[in-house]
């Protein structure tokens, strides 16, 4: 199969490609990825001179370079390609529709005029919007999103579902809850979490830190994705979750621990405007139909990172010293008073 990864030196994208050609000798993969802040070529050293991979410096949201890359000969797409942090879809949501909206919208198009065999629209908990105490989303549950980021999401998701509907378009959603692992961006809470420990460096938890996320090993998602792309029925969509409930202040005690730092690291700061309450993910379905099982309890995953980031401090370290500090900066600087 010659599979088209967007986004595939982002987080998330970067570990599929690896995990795919690893698993599947018959598979070549076109990796497409525009590499703005996130996107980081280093995540693939393991698999650059693998004949099967291929990258290929590109916006999905520019008609002409999609085009071209589908006259390579393109079976079927993995949509990772997105802008992905809330905090920064706040303060600037344009790009997150423009990525996330219309780039989806463009890969659609070229997909349908190239009559791929499936198209996976890799998706988010996020859009479903917020939870109290108790139940679960389910893949049934209304989209109610509450940030730029998470409603540009919910705006590809739509169009993924007008592409199946209106073309038959062989399209499949998944949704997953918060991944974490080797090589995410330390924007994100967990890898914050140990890069600011490690720098001796408060860590921030906004609010009141009793917000709950459902951890997912990234993995453990790459599998189930893999699933979807081989076996997922054309118009559904299937929820991905880890299972494991968390509020941040237990995450970030639970990190401390591990790396023997003092708790006194914690400090509250202001809230995140819209902040969600509580994600939990109902993921039966993609258990039962396509026998789908995490293979990573949260403390060996969470050990497995902190573990991965102690051994490549030199990859963070570079981020670190570019626009991700600056940005950093620029946030919080004004937010709050954090010991730097
Ligand atoms: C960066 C940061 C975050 N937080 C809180 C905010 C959230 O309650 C939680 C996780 O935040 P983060 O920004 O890592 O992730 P979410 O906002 O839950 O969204 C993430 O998970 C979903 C599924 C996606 O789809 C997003 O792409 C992904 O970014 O920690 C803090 O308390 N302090 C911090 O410095």
């Amino acid at each position: 199969m010659r599979i088209l990864v967007t986004g595939g030196a982002g987080f998330i994208g970067s570990n599929f490609i690896v995990y795919m050609l690893n698993k599947h000798a018959d598979c070549k993969i076109f990796n497409v990825d525009l590499l703005t802040y996130s996107g980081n070529l280093n995540n693939l050293i393991k698999v650059e001179n693998n004949p099967n991979y291929k990258f290929i410096k590109a916006d999905i949201a520019n008609r002409t370079e999609v085009n071209q890359i589908f006259k390579l000969g393109i079976d079927a797409v993995v949509n990772f390609a997105a802008e992905s942090h809330v905090d920064r879809s706040i303060m600037a949501p344009d790009i997150f529709v423009k990525t996330n909206v219309l780039g989806t919208q463009v890969l659609l198009e070229e997909a349908r005029l190239n009559k791929v065999s499936k198209f996976v629209q890799i998706s988010t908990d996020e859009v479903y919007g917020s939870l109290g105490e108790e139940g679960f989303f389910n893949e049934e549950t209304p989209l109610l999103p509450n940030s730029p980021y998470s409603a540009s999401k919910a705006g590809g998701d739509f169009l993924v579902r007008a592409y199946y509907e209106t073309y038959g378009l062989p399209t499949v959603i998944t949704r997953c809850s918060n991944n974490y692992g080797p090589f995410q961006f330390p924007e994100k809470l967990i890898p914050l979490i140990i890069v600011n420990a490690l720098s001796e460096k408060a860590i921030p938890i906004y609010g009141d830190g009793l917000y709950i996320r459902d951890w997912l090993y990234v993995e453990d998602h790459c599998s189930a994705i893999d699933l979807v792309l081989n076996r997922g029925v054309n118009g559904e969509v299937y929820n991905i979750g880890g299972n494991n409930e968390r509020t941040n202040l237990q995450l970030a005690k639970t990190v401390l621990r591990e790396l023997s730092k003092p708790e006194t690291m914690i400090q509250f700061v202001q809230d995140r405007p819209g902040h969600d309450r509580r994600y939990g993910i109902d993921s039966k379905k993609i258990r039962s139909q396509l026998g789908w099982n995490p293979m990573y309890d949260f403390e060996t995953g969470i050990r497995n990172t902190i573990h991965w980031y102690l051994q490549n401090q030199d990859w963070w370290k570079d981020i670190e010293a570019g626009e991700y500090r600056n940005y950093y900066l620029k946030q919080y600087g004004t937010r709050m008073s954090v010991n730097q």
